[in-house]
């Protein structure tokens, strides 16, 4: 090997060896993936993310993707001529909503993403919460200003039965999963939920015993005083959390009670990252340099990246 050739390989096996002792602390470990819809809208993000979740799964974790696709329906319902309005930060879901919701989901988004990772291999499998009583919910109701109210055929996860999903880690598959669920209720004629995407990764992750729940975004994680300030909160207590909660505004919202419900449910971390920024998910756990916010448990004190 030349001097040259020499000098130009030297930082390509500093950056590995620093990798060595994130890969040691995350071999063997769950990581539940959320790849939210705004972060979705690229299509150089999203072939970096495959090929970072693709990474993850090489170097020995066992990630599982739960995707969203808020933008991907919205879209689809104008093309149809309907409306999407949202309450509390989630989608009014009517009947006919609910039938593009579960088509643009499992049928588009899902599809593309399992196409994107299988290109690196036979990995990925994609399933709905519906499959093997994945996800089971019964109607969730929005509280708006302390009123009860209907917004239709959205779920609250009442039950998760992660058999399958373990089975398919168990086998080196990566799971990719369309956040709807089940009805609790065999009567129940409509018999499918829509559930926000990041309650779903928040409560799989717990029903997993996942190490670490990632949330994608296309902000930088999040902002202590939005939106008068781009200041990005990087570290807090589920405590600390808990009490901003009731602050926090929009898609924030189900994100944060997410990551909050994670912690409390045995999860290490649970961290908010920006999607926006390509391989976002190898910075975060392979690198000193954690981006975007992460919550811990209580108890806890000291970061792990
Ligand atoms: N405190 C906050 N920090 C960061 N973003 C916030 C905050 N409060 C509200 N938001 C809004 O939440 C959005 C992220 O939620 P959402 O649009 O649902 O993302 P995704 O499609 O990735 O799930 C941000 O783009 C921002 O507009
Ligand atoms: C009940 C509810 O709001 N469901 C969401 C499901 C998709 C989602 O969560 O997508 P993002 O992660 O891209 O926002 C919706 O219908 O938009």
């Amino acid at each position: 090997m030349t001097t040259t050739r020499k000098h130009t390989a030297l930082p390509k096996a500093r950056t590995l060896i620093e990798a060595l002792p994130w890969l040691t602390r995350h071999h063997g470990k769950t990581v539940v993936i959320k790849f939210g819809g705004n972060a979705m809208v690229d299509e150089e993000l999203k072939r970096a993310f495959a090929q970072d979740v693709v990474f993850l799964r090489h170097a020995g974790l066992r990630p599982v993707v739960v995707h969203g696709g808020g933008p991907q329906i919205s879209a689809h319902l104008d093309l149809l001529g309907l409306p999407s309005e949202f309450k509390g930060g989630l989608r009014v879901t009517t009947p006919e909503a609910m039938n593009v919701v579960r088509m643009v989901l499992a049928g588009q988004v899902q599809r593309e993403l399992v196409g994107l990772l299988n290109e690196h291999g036979p990995l990925a499998v994609g399933m709905t919460g519906e499959d093997a009583h994945l996800m089971t919910a019964t109607k969730h109701y929005a509280d708006i200003d302390g009123e009860r109210v209907d917004i239709g055929r959205v779920g609250e996860i009442t039950d998760i039965d992660p058999g399958a999903v373990q089975a398919l880690l168990d086998d080196g598959r990566i799971p990719v999963i369309s956040s709807i669920a089940r009805s609790s209720d065999d009567g129940d004629q409509s018999g499918v939920f829509n559930v926000n995407a990041d309650t779903a990764a928040a409560a799989l992750a717990a029903a997993l015993g996942a190490e670490t729940l990632m949330v994608l975004t296309d902000v930088e994680g999040l902002y202590e005083d939005w939106p008068n300030s781009d200041e990005v909160i990087s570290r807090l207590t589920a405590t600390q959390l808990e009490k901003l909660l009731p602050d926090l505004a929009s898609g924030m919202v189900p994100k944060m009670q997410g990551c909050l419900y994670a912690v409390r449910n045995g999860v290490h971390t649970a961290r908010v990252i920006d999607g926006r920024v390509q391989h976002s998910i190898l910075l975060e756990i392979f690198t000193d340099e954690g981006i975007g916010t992460m919550v811990v448990p209580d108890a806890e004190t000291e970061g792990e990246s």
